[in-house]
């Protein structure tokens, strides 16, 4: 009996020894759980793939070493603020693979680099202004300013939408195409990090469309269109599908001009940090409300029809493919567009025009002279403007832009006057694209289009990128894939040439990266 009790006894210690030790082992699992998942959050915030992509970054691009250490440390405490949100929300990796190469690009040291304050007479129009400027306005600028806003642009017309101007000097007041053209200036026609831009372009994609007339000048069919508050662009109808190709046996000058060569134009020439290209968009139009129907001019009118198939098209009155067998087609009113922002007007911004030292043979037997003449790059480099300043390399970033898009009829340029020579180059009329190989390339235009080549930036991906911002791009990719990579293509044509010019010649390129290199011991690149 009593052995009986002990053995009892026995049995409920062991029993409560083992509930013990399970609840001691369930504390210590749930405590090295606990312990656990703090070790495992913190080695991994440390190595975080934010810092990760940074040294990735860095150490994939061979221009690191110039990144400048404020920019470093901005980015770091950036990427430090988005880990902890994206730890939180558990996306980590995934997010951090699709980084935008776009944004990249335009925070790499080659697409920031310190610039001359400008000065007065480095504005087009007038200076913009700052607390500084506007203290010392002087007189002149405030007749430009009249001129600009009492004559020019105020219309004593009554027609609807044209009301009284509404805005005044003040920046704040002044519609984005008016922005646009105060904020030219002898290095380019915008700022990229200027707002402006994309409300520009924003304006003129949404803003109702009030009048349309045809162009004169020029060969092939464009409309001037009018927005409230007096802005106006150009307009490219869409005239083929995207992606068809050139057919090659077309005579040079006789390949269609494409509203989409006109966007792509811009997105590129500011991919390359040029900023030449006036601000262009993509607008789905209603070819019968939006041209037809507000239309005053009686030529244009006269050259609508309804095709078989029930589509509202026009031809217009021009010297190229203004006839019944090359019309302007909507389906049946929608109309593709590219839609550029008018420069200044004439009368307030007069522009030289320049024939290109490397245009094409318009003849349909004789040869241009460069592609005759081996020494004609010499020629061109002792003749004035070229033999003086940044002419030259501006005109092979010109070339370069061409080339690229595959252009062949950059027969003219032109530049602002008030700038005389020392002044960039305006690259308007981009429907169409080639060029020639002597060159003498800047620095910052060889350095920015290398890095375009690298997979981190590359050219096909960023430019892809940032033709999504299009509203057009939600109809179709404006450029397809094979033009895509037809532009990587080209690059590294263009780096091939570059090299082998520097292989048989010592003046390549144009160092215009002097002055920062005096204020760094670093060479970017
Ligand atoms: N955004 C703009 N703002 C003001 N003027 C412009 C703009 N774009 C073009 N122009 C002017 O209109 C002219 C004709 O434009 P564009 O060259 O695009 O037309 P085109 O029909 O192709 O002419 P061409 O056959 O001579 O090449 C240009 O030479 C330029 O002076
Ligand atoms: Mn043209």
């Amino acid at each position: 009996m009593r052995k009986l009790n002990r053995g009892r006894s026995t049995r409920s210690i062991y029993l409560s020894l083992a509930c013990l030790s399970l609840a001691l082992h369930l504390l210590l699992a749930f405590f090295c759980l606990s312990v656990l998942q703090t070790a495992c959050v913190l080695p991994s915030s440390s190595s975080s793939p934010a810092t990760d992509a940074l040294n990735h970054e860095s150490h994939s691009s061979i221009y690191s070493a110039a990144s400048s250490s404020h920019q470093a440390k901005d980015s770091i405490s950036g990427a430090a603020e988005k880990e902890k949100t994206l730890i939180s929300a558990g996306k980590v990796t995934q997010t951090f693979k699709r980084q935008s190469k776009l944004e990249a690009l335009f925070k790499h040291l080659l697409y920031n680099l310190p610039q001359p304050e400008l000065q007065e007479d480095d504005w087009l129009l007038r200076v913009k202004p700052n607390e500084h400027a506007r203290d010392t306005e002087s007189k002149e600028m405030e007749k430009e300013e009249a001129i600009l806003i009492d004559s020019e642009w105020q219309s004593a017309s009554s027609e609807e939408g044209y009301d009284r101007v509404t805005w005044t000097s003040d920046m704040e007041t002044h519609p984005p195409w008016l922005r646009f053209h105060l904020g030219i200036t002898r290095r380019e026609l915008y700022s990229r990090n200027d707002p402006n831009v994309a409300q520009l372009t924003h304006y003129l994609a949404t803003q109702r469309i009030l009048a349309a007339v045809q162009k004169p000048g020029g060969t092939q069919l464009k409309l001037l269109m009018s927005f409230p508050n007096y802005g106006q662009a150009l307009l490219k109808p869409m005239k083929q599908p995207r992606d068809a190709e050139t057919d090659v046996n077309l005579f040079y000058f006789s390949d269609f001009e494409r509203h989409n060569a006109e966007i792509a134009a811009f997105h590129l020439d500011r991919l390359l940090g040029l900023n030449r290209v006036p601000p262009v968009v993509g607008r789905l139009i209603n070819i019968t409300a939006e041209i037809r129907e507000v239309t005053t001019d009686s030529k244009l009118s006269r050259t609508f029809f309804t095709s078989p198939a029930g589509n509202v098209c026009f031809h217009g009155q021009c010297e190229y493919y203004c006839s019944t067998e090359h019309p302007v087609c909507g389906q049946p009113h929608a109309l593709e567009v590219s839609l550029a922002a008018m420069l200044p007007d004439l009368n307030i911004a007069p522009r030289r025009s320049w024939r290109s030292p490397w245009r094409r043979s318009y003849s349909r037997t004789k040869l241009a002279k460069w592609e005759k003449d081996p020494a004609y790059c010499d020629t061109v480099k002792q003749t004035p403007p070229y033999n003086h300043g940044s002419r030259l390399v501006d005109l092979i970033d010109m070339a370069v832009l061409d080339f690229l898009m595959s252009n062949m009829d950059r027969h003219h340029y032109e530049t602002f006057e008030k700038f005389g020579n020392e002044t960039f180059l305006l690259h308007l009329d981009n429907g169409r694209l080639r060029q020639c190989c002597k060159l003498m390339i800047r620095r910052s235009t060889l350095l920015r289009l290398r890095l375009l080549s690298l997979p981190d930036f590359r050219l096909s991906d960023v430019m892809r990128e940032s033709l999504v911002q299009d509203p057009l791009a939600s109809v179709a990719p404006l450029l397809s894939e094979p033009h895509l990579s037809a532009l990587d293509r080209r690059l590294a044509t263009v780096l091939q040439v570059v090299q082998s010019c520097q292989r048989h010649h010592k003046d390549v390129i144009y160092n215009d990266l002097e002055e920062y290199d005096k204020d760094h011991d670093r060479q970017p690149e």
